[in-house]
Order: structure tokens, then sequence, then C-alpha cells
């Protein structure tokens, strides 16, 4: 530690148009040496800076001299300070910032500070790595507000042992270049400019600070430093009357000058050498400042002022402020911190001269005895520091020295206690060393102990996070798995419900076809019936007929039985047997016709039976899928679905028992068709049996007469013979009796002709039941023909029906294939990003444990001495060029901030 004095630099603008206006004169003369300046106005005074620049000094020349060794400095670990004071308009912004960054010859002293820190950083040893931050704030009616963060705009002073004074929430910015500077200086700037027009007020009434922070690592032997910079443009130093300090009313005017009065008391009580008070607290700039006023940092006054003779006065006052302020002394120090091991050696080193030189005191302290008792100490007895030390090494406990130092600065009148061995002020030195160095390390030791309680509550913070971080993990592994899953089902939902709608649409389809093919079998039915009424209506005639044929038969038979039948009645019998022969003949043709015709009934029945059987079972299969498609979706789909495939499976289910009831009804009624038509040639058949049985005994009731008849004839021949011969005998008898036979004869004459006349009427009849017979038949056979080739058609119908209904089921399995595939395919990616994300976790966790090891590290460091901890994004910068990459930033341990 050693002290230093602010450095105090003047510097003159040149007069300005106002100035030159008002009639105003340069008053200013700087002495040759370029420390001193006269005014020589309405009085003349002088005054002597560290340098005084006049009105057209260059901006690189102020820098170079004033400025360029502090940066020097704050590189090496030390704090800076660099100030501007002086009125409005007087030239500090120039000076400080200049009027342009971008103007090489114009640009001020803050753009300088930062190209050189950033080319001091370029030329230090590669193993040498620095971050820089940047903060911008400003002091207004005593709110410290962060022009980098507006909406701070009353931020908190604190200190600490460690920290020193610091604002409390302030952004600090970690910048790798000098354009990263300038972009936050621009938006500290602008934030500044826009507060202003907002408040309609002036900027020259605020103090603004740039702080930039320079901290350093050896990579190598990991020692460590931190500089601060603060770079302040000062408010206008004039009295507020001068100015009008417009719109401000006298309290807020004091307000506004608040930190620069403090500033000034400030400095007089580090100068006027009575006060043991000084007064940083009683503004913020001075709070914010403490360090660089009287404290631990290497501080630059830049007094600006106006050569003119205009504002004298100001310029005048201005200079004093500067003077007085040169007789600060600061006690500059590098901001390094040792670390543990070279803490413990310290102490040990410490310890040991502390053991050597309280054994040394001892030994003096007995010789001075002697020496006060009046006794004589031999040359060869006097207290020596190197025997001392050997005599009694590690006896003596680390405690204060119990002998009050006082006693031996008082006590100075030893005669010849050889001042190579220990001079008095040495002494106090080594004592006050001694102390300075115990309470470092007590300081230090304290430091340790808060940053390793710090190191755990970060720790645990860290565990907590991670723990945190894991249940998150596997919250968002979960939830992506079922999101994975959901996405599938809605996936396989959506293709279930297209198959569903295709299933339906082709049950539709089918259900159509039924119906159609239904009503086409109730119109063959129909027709079916219509053909067995005409047969009914025909048996019926037939019956009729028979019923004619066989009374006509009975009275053919009564009448044979009663009269004798003549050959011609035989013949006429005969034909009539003939034909009604014929006529049986014919209906046995046409039972056989009938009984085929049933036959061939019979089978379609069974085909259609079959088919029927067939499509119930496809239908009930369709109507199976359906079902268990509607139960495979019943939990996923929604409200509507459900209604839906609910309403249509009510729908289908009555369709179908409603087809299957006609299709039962329909089946019934051709049972009972076809049981009655079964019937009805039984009976035809019993019937035929009947009219055979019936014409056998016709016909031999036929053939008895004839023959009765032919022995008559004979006895009747004889008769007559012997009638003859009594003829002759009887003539008159024979006549009489042969005109009652002719008269009887043709009695029986006209019964003929009458039989003849009933059998032609029989014939016709006879012949019209056999036509009757001969075509209905033939148009029941063209009826059931049709009807065969309708139900062939529909069979047909119902054949490329079920084709049809194949193939949709092809389709269909086609589709449900390829959905499966997709769905395959989707799931495929939906493992894939589950692995991606399960990667993503396992690298953010190998992270997490990365900075975790570099706590560890970074506590490692702290047990040998370190600095504060930051999660921040840091910048490191070193010479090799640019800023570290993220790996170098994720090495860094606890030296920053
Ligand atoms: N050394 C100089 N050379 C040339 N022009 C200068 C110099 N110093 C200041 N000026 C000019 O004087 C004017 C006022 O300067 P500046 O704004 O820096 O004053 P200030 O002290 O910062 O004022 P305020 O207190 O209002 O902020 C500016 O136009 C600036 O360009």
């Amino acid at each position: 530690m050693s002290g230093n004095n602010i450095k105090v630099v003047c510097r003159f603008r040149p007069q300005n148009k106002l100035e030159i206006k008002e009639g105003g004169v340069p008053i200013i003369e700087i002495s040759e040496d370029g420390t001193g300046v006269s005014l020589k106005g309405k009085d003349t005074s002088s005054f002597s800076f560290d340098k005084c620049f006049g009105s057209n000094t260059k901006q690189s020349e102020v820098f170079e001299y004033s400025i360029k060794s502090i940066v020097d400095d704050v590189v090496a670990g030390y704090n800076g300070t660099v100030f501007a004071y002086g009125q409005t308009g007087s030239g500090k912004t120039f000076t400080m910032m200049g009027s342009s960054i971008d103007d090489a010859e114009n640009k001020g002293i803050i753009p300088r500070i930062i190209e050189q820190i950033f080319e001091s950083i370029q030329l230090a040893p590669t193993s040498m790595e620095f971050t820089v931050k940047v903060a911008y704030l400003e002091i207004y009616m005593e709110r410290v507000k962060d022009l980098l963060v507006p909406a701070n705009d009353n931020l908190a002073i604190h200190e600490d042992k460690i920290k020193g004074v610091y604002v409390k929430g302030l952004k600090e910015v970690y910048v790798a270049n000098s354009e990263e500077v300038y972009d936050v200086m621009r938006i500290g700037g602008n934030n500044r400019v826009v507060a202003y027009t907002n408040m309609n007020a002036e900027s020259s009434r605020s103090h603004s600070i740039v702080l930039v922070t320079i901290t350093q690592k050896n990579l190598d032997t990991g020692a460590a430093k931190s500089g601060k910079l603060y770079l302040v443009d000062l408010a206008g130093s004039e009295k507020v009357g001068k100015t009008g300090a417009s719109g401000q009313t006298l309290e807020e005017a004091k307000k506004i000058n608040k930190s620069l009065t403090a500033l000034g008391m400030v400095i007089n009580s580090l100068t006027d050498g009575k006060s043991s008070h000084v007064p940083y607290r009683d503004s913020k700039l001075t709070r914010i400042l403490q360090e660089s006023l009287g404290g631990n940092s290497r501080t630059t006054l830049i007094i600006n002022c106006s050569p003119s003779s205009y504002n004298e006065a100001e310029t005048i006052s201005t200079l004093r402020f500067g003077a007085r302020a040169k007789t600060i002394k600061n006690k500059a120090k590098v901001n390094a911190d040792l670390s543990p091991a070279e803490l413990k050696a310290l102490l040990k080193r410490v310890k040991t001269d502390a053991v050597s030189y309280r054994a040394y005191i001892s030994a003096l302290e007995n010789e001075i005895s002697q020496w006060r008792s009046g006794k004589k100490v031999p040359e060869t007895q006097w207290a020596n520091p190197d025997t001392a030390t050997t005599k009694k090494p590690n006896v003596l406990p680390i405690t204060p020295p119990q002998t009050p130092t006082a006693r031996l600065i008082e006590d100075d009148s030893r005669p010849s206690t050889p001042a190579t061995v220990l001079g008095k002020d040495e002494k106090d030195e080594f004592l006050k060393r001694e102390q300075e160095l115990l309470e470092q390390i007590a300081e230090k030791t304290l430091e340790l102990q808060n940053r390793e309680k710090q190191m755990e509550d970060i720790q645990n913070s860290l565990k907590e996070i991670k723990a945190k971080e894991k249940e998150s993990i596997k919250e968002n592994n979960d939830l992506l798995a079922e999101l994975g899953e959901t996405r599938v089902k809605l996936e396989k939902d959506g293709y279930n419900k297209k198959v569903e709608l295709i299933t339906l649409d082709s049950l539709r389809e089918a259900n159509l076809e039924y119906t159609t093919e239904l009503k086409e079998l109730k119109a063959t039915l129909a027709k079916l019936k219509n053909d067995q009424e005409k047969n009914e209506d025909s048996l019926e005639q037939t019956e009729t007929v028979r019923t004619e044929a066989t009374e006509k038969k009975d009275e053919i038979e009564n009448s044979l039985s009663l009269q004798d039948v003549t050959p011609e009645t035989v013949q006429k019998l005969r034909q009539d047997l003939q034909s009604t022969k014929e006529l049986i003949e014919q209906h046995i043709i046409t039972i056989q016709k009938l009984e085929q015709e049933r036959d061939s009934l019979a089978n379609k029945r069974d085909d259609l039976e079959t088919r029927i059987s067939h499509l119930e079972a496809e239908y009930e299969e369709l109507l199976d899928k359906t079902i268990a498609m509607e139960e495979m979706d019943e939990d996923q789909t929604g409200e509507q679905i459900v209604n839906t495939i609910s309403d249509l499976k009510t729908k289908i289910e009555s369709q179908y028992a409603i087809k299957r009831d006609m299709q039962e009804k329909e089946i019934e009624a051709l049972r009972q068709d076809m049981e009655q038509k079964v019937m009805e040639e039984k009976r035809l058949s019993d019937m035929i049996k009947e009219l055979e049985a019936k014409q056998k005994e016709l016909k031999e009731k036929q053939l008895a007469p004839v023959t009765q008849s032919k022995e008559a004839l004979e006895q009747k021949e004889k008769e007559l013979e012997r009638m003859r011969k009594s003829m002759a005998q009887e003539l008159a008898d024979f006549e009489t009796m042969k005109k009652v036979l002719l008269r009887d004869l043709q009695s029986r004459c006209e019964r003929v002709v009458e039989l003849e006349i009933t059998l032609g009427e029989t014939k016709i009849q006879q012949n019209n039941l056999l036509k009757a017979t001969s075509s209905r038949p033939q148009q029941r056979m063209a009826v059931l023909e049709k009807s065969i080739e309708e139900l062939s058609n529909v069979q047909k119908q119902l054949v490329d029906q079920n084709t049809k209904l194949k193939k949709s089921a092809a389709s269909a399995d086609r589709k449900l294939a390829a959905k499966n595939e997709h769905i395959e395919k989707l799931e495929v990616l939906l493992k894939e990003n589950q692995e991606k994300f399960f990667n993503e976790s396992k690298k953010f966790n190998s992270e997490l444990q990365a900075i975790r090891g570099l706590l560890e590290k970074a506590r490692n460091h702290k047990s040998r001495g370190g600095f504060n901890l930051s999660f921040d994004f840091t910048k490191p910068v070193r010479r090799d060029g640019g800023t570290s990459s993220q790996t170098k930033r994720e090495s860094r341990t606890s030296w920053f901030r």
C-alpha cells in the first residue's frame, strides 16, 4: 500500500460563440512547463496542476498524458477513476466522450481508454485471461438510475467487505471488444436522451458514470486480480442561479447540486487535515466514488474550464476545486487475492517471525531490566535477534504481544542497543505489518468461510435445480411418451374412422343390394303365388270337368246297364275311352312336369336359402367387424363418433332384423307355397290315380255290357229263328209284336241319338278340358320358367354384389395395411424424437455435471483464495485474440466478478 495524490489536470476549451459575442476574451496563460496556469482578468490568480492543457490541445494529448497510465494501472489490478469537473459547457463531455466515437481525431478519453484496455489485453501474456464488464449509470436528483435498464431508476448503494461499495442490481454487460463497449454506451446514451426528453430536463444537471471492471487470471498460477475504472462526467458545477436551472424549484436545484456539494465537502475533509470524518454518505455520488477519493484508487481529475473573461468567476472556482482536490492522497493497491496456500505460508512465516520477535523482545526486556537494576550486561550477552530466534523457537503462543509497543517507543534511552538489530520504527512498522497481516489473514479466513458457505449454498441449490431438472426431464419424457402415444392413437383413430366409414358404406351398399334382392324375391314369390292361384283355378276347373265327366260316365253306365248297346255305341264308347285315356296321359305328363317344376323350385329354394345363409353370415361378419371397431374406438373417439356409430349400428341392426324377418317370412312363405304345391301335386296324383281307377272301372264296365249284348243277340237270333218259325205260325202276333218292337226301337233310337248328342257334348267338354289341362301347365311352365329366369338374374346380381363386396373388402384390407404401415412409420418417427429428446436431456445432464465439476473446482480454488462466483455469461479475452470459446467459458472458475 502506498499513498498517492490525485492527479489533477486542467483543460481549457476554446472560447465559444456566446463568450465572443458577449465580448469575452481569453484570460488564461499556461506556464511553459504546462503545470501552471494564470488568470489575468479582473484579478490575477495562479494555479498549478499536474498538467494544464490549452484551448488547442488535442484529445490524444490529454489522453496520453493524463489517462493512459491509469488504464495500465487498472489492467494491472488497481482501481482507477477519471473525473471531469467543470461548469456547464466547459467541455466535460467533449473531454470524456469526444464529439463522436467514430471521429478518430476528436473521440474522447473514454473510447481511447476502452481501446487501450483491449490493446493491453492483446499485449498481455497468453497465460493471462481477462474479462471486461461495463455498466452505465447516472445520478440525477439523488436517484441512481441504470442507463442500461432504465426501469431501474432508484438503485440502492451497498457496501460489503468483499465488493466494497457497489450499486445493487446494476446491470453489468460483459464485452469482448471496443465495439461492444460502444454499443453499450450508445444504448445507455439513448436511454439518457429519452429520459431527459420525457422529463423536460437537462443532461448537464446529472452525473453520468461509466464503470469498467477488468478481471484477469493467470491460467498457469491461478493468481487473479481485478480493477475497476470509474469514468465520471459530472454535472455542471456552476451556481444554480447563473444557469437559471430552468423549471426547477430551489429545492430541486439543491437536490441536483447535492452530490456536487457533497463532493466538495468530501474533498475539503480529505484535504484540510483536521476532519476525522469524511462525509461520503452525504450523497450518492460521493458514496459510489468513495474509493476514488482518498481510498483505494488511482484517480485523475480533469478540470474543464472556459478560457474566457466572460466565465472568469466560474473558471476560478473550478480551478480552486481542482487545486484542493490535488492534495487528496489515495491509497491505491493492487486488488490481488492471495491463494489459500499463499495465505497459509504467509501466516506460518508471520507466526515464526512473531515467535522470534517475541523471544527477542523478552531477551531485550531481560537485558533492559538488568541495565535498569544497575547491572552491567556484557556485550556478548546483549540481546540478539538471531540468538533469540534460535533459543526459543515455536514456544510462544500466537497471541498479541503482552508488552505494549508504546513502552518500547517511550523507552528509547538504551545507550548501546544496536540499531542494526531492530530499530524502534522498524519494530513498530513490523508489528504494524504483523497486525495488518493477521487482520488480512483473519479477513481472508472469514472470507473463505463465507465463500465456502456460499459454495455450499450454491451446491445445494444446484442439487435442488438438478433434482428439479431431473424431475422435469422425467415429466417431459413422460409427457412426450404420452404425446407420442396420443398421436399414434389419434392416427389410429383417424384411420379406424376411415375404415369404419368405408365399412359402413359397404354395409349400406350391401343392405341396398339385399333390399333390392328381397324386392325381386318378393316379386318372384308374388308371381309364383299368382301362378299357384291360376293352377288352383285350373285344378278347380279340372275337378269340375272331372265331376261332370264322372256324372256323364255314370249316366252312360246307367244307360248302358239299362239298354242294349249297339256296335256304333260301343264304337263311340271306345272312342270316348281312347280320348279319356289320352286325356289321362296328358294329365300324367302335366303332373310329371309339375313334379319336375316342384323339384326345380325346391332346388332353387335350397339355393336361395343357402345364399341367404351365406349373405347372413357375411352380414354378421361385417356387423361383428363394425361392432369390434366401435368397441376399439369407444374410449378414443369423440362423443359424436360414438353416437353416430351407435345410431348406424342400431339402424343396421334394425334393417338387418327387418330384412332377416322378411327373408324368414319369405322363406316361410316359400316353404308354405312349396308344401301347398306338394299337397296339390299329391292331390293331383290322387286324382289321377282315382281317374285311372275309374277309367279302369269304366273299361271293365264297358267290356262287360258288350259281352253281355253278344250273348243276348245270339239268344235273340235264336229266339227270332224260333220266332220266325213260330211267326210263320203266328204271323199276326209277330206282326203286332214287330210293330211294338219297331216303336220300342224307334224310341230307343231316339234315346241313342240323345246319348250321341250327350256324348258329343261330353267330347267337346273333354276336348275343352284337354285343351284347358294342356294349355294351363304350359302357361304355368312359362311363368315358372320366367320366375326361374328372374331368380337366376337375382342370383347373378347377388353373385356380382358378393364379388363387389369381396373387392371392397380387399381394398379395405389394402387400406388397412397402408395405414398400418403409416402408423408404424409415425411410431418410428416418434421413437426417434423421443431418443433425440433423451439424448438432449443426457447432454444437458452432462453439462450440468460439468458445471458442477467447475463449481467443485471453483471451491477448490476458493480454498486457495479466489473471487466471487457468477453464472453470468462472461466473455473472457486473451492475447490470442477474440472472446474465448464456450468451452473456455465453461472452464472458468471463480475468479470473475
Ligand atoms: N477542447 C475543446 N475543443 C473544441 N470544442 C470544445 C472543447 N471542449 C468543449 N468544446 C465544445 O463546447 C461545447 C460544450 O461542450 P460540452 O458539451 O462537452 O460541455 P459540458 O461541460 O459537457 O456541458 P454539460 O455540463 O452541459 O454537459 C460543445 O459544443 C463542444 O464541442
